[in-house]
């Protein structure tokens, strides 16, 4: 299944949401309008969802119980069959208020009978605790009865800042903004598809999911080198190479050639082959100033040649994407390699590249941040939940992406489409994230099984496909 996502949404940890919500209390906003604004979005969905199917609200003790207290109320005046089990009573404040106006349908949830559509508003941002064995039996039961599980908030059981915990839904209606757990690791699978319920509290962050791209507007006299000139270097597997090549010509770029002493042969023409005789050539290949990115790191393998690419190209004055081997070669020596930013340097680690370059402690999103500051470059941290982000601290989350990319030469190609939007020039969206967006938008437009090389043809479509500015 892919997940849908919403595109540009906040994402904020669970302190952060009740810090917004405080802020806003703080005008004069009352608990209960909220509650009633967070339930009438929920309730919304759920009716629009359901189809007519009857509706059983999981009611737990804290806010996201009243949360479905206030939803069971809204479907009822929508007429939808809609019945309450309660775990544990709200005892205070806006929760226990919403629950005293349910006047319809009740039980204690270990009663509950299976319904088609499952609410749950058992648990939200609050720190869960275990089910105790026989609730966790009866929810697990009810929840494999129903066609459609929606969770409020969060899957119930789910830790909001990590996604650690057991629960699962279909369909999760994060309020106000996204939190971790909607986007990270196996608990963002556990979400299923995400709704984004807009209940206006203002949410400051510098966290970010993934949004499609503007790119930028070609001039009447664009030619081969302003659209965007780039060298793919080619190490000891020439195919990697050849896909990187590949994927930058097929996300627009105008010219791209194929650097290394025995690069790729095969189609298309349109790659610009330059066999080099020692690696040292290299040096005189990039002396361009028309050159508007290097990508070097795909199939590059791990000898001397290789390091000698990679000093070359890290002495090179152009923007540079680094992937694959190059990034193992560069290891925990990655700032120091690199140097000053004078250019733009994007880092394209999967999970191993990454541990072997930084150190990972704490979630993903913290782990990146940390290391994108620490190295001056921008980093893209790959798989199923991609983290972006920027040496300024800012973060972007591409997830909810076709799994069929888990395929050897799928990182190949992304590289070569982040170094053609960065050699595109500026005028457009971040050319990282363009490129990020550009690989996963193709992809979910692909069957579960496909071969990479099908792929290039698909990534132009979506190229065509992207507004200009
Ligand atoms: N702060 C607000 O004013 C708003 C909050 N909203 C809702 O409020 C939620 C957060 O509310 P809360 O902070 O009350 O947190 P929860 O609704 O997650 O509930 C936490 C309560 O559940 C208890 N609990 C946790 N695990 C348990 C277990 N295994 N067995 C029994 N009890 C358990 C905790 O001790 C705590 O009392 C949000 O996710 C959202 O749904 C929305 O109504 C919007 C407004
Ligand atoms: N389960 C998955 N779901 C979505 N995307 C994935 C998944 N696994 C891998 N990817 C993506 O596929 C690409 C794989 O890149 P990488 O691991 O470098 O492979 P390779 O070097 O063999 O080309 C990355 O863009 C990554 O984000
Ligand atoms: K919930």
């Amino acid at each position: 299944m892919i997940r849908r996502v919403p595109e540009g949404a906040p994402i904020v940890n669970a302190a952060q949401m009740r810090a917004a919500e405080e802020a806003l209390f703080a005008t004069g906003m009352s608990q209960d309008t909220l509650m009633e604004r967070a339930g009438a979005a929920v309730a919304e969905q759920v009716s629009r969802l359901a189809g007519g199917r009857p509706v059983l609200v999981l009611a737990g003790p804290g806010n996201n119980g009243g949360d479905g207290y206030v939803v069971a109320r809204l479907l009822a005046a929508r007429s939808v069959p809609v019945s309450v089990a309660r775990f544990g009573q709200p005892k205070a404040g806006a929760a226990a208020r919403m629950a005293a106006q349910w006047d319809g349908p009740v039980c204690d949830l270990i009663a509950a009978q299976p319904h088609p559509v499952v609410v749950d508003a058992l648990l939200g941002i609050g720190i869960p605790r275990p089910f105790d064995d026989g609730i966790a039996a009866k929810l697990s039961a009810i929840m494999a009865a129903a066609a459609l599980r929606i969770a409020i908030d969060l899957p119930s059981g789910r830790h909001a800042d990590t996604g650690d915990g057991s629960g699962r839904a279909d369909v999760t209606i994060a309020l106000g903004a996204l939190k971790p757990a909607h986007v990270l690791g196996e608990g963002g699978a556990a979400c299923g598809h995400i709704l984004l319920a807009d209940i206006a509290v203002p949410v400051p962050t510098d966290v970010l999911t993934i949004a499609a791209p503007v790119l930028p507007k070609w001039r009447y006299d664009v030619n081969k080198f302003s659209r965007g000139m780039i060298a793919v270097v080619s190490g000891a597997m020439p195919g990697a190479g050849w896909l990187a090549g590949r994927a930058a010509l097929a996300a627009g770029a105008g010219y791209v050639q194929l650097v290394g002493t025995a690069p790729a042969e095969g189609a298309p023409h349109a790659l610009v082959r330059r066999t080099i005789t020692r690696a040292t050539d290299l040096e005189a290949v990039l002396d361009d100033d028309r050159i508007g990115a290097v990508v070097i790191g795909p199939g590059l393998g791990r000898d001397e040649d290789a390091h000698t690419l990679l000093d070359i190209a890290l002495a090179s004055p152009h923007d540079l994407v680094i992937d694959g081997d190059a990034l193992t070669l560069l290891g925990r020596s990655v700032a120091e390699r690199i140097g000053a930013d004078r250019r733009r340097v994007c880092l394209t680690p999967h999970a191993g590249e990454f541990a072997r370059m930084f150190d990972s402690a704490g979630d993903k999103l913290t782990a990146t941040r940390a290391a994108a500051q620490a190295s001056g470059a921008t980093i893209v941290h790959k798989g199923p939940d991609t983290v972006i982000a920027y040496p300024d601290g800012r973060l972007i989350v591409s997830t909810g992406t076709n799994p069929g990319l888990s395929t050897a030469g799928s990182g190949d190609l992304l590289a070569g489409i982040i170094g053609a939007r960065m050699a595109a020039g500026d005028g457009g969206s971040d050319p990282v994230a363009a490129g990020v967006w550009l690989h996963a938008r193709a992809a979910n437009h692909m069957d579960a099984v496909f071969a990479v090389d099908a792929l290039p043809d698909r990534i132009t479509q979506e190229v065509n496909a992207c507004p200009t500015r």
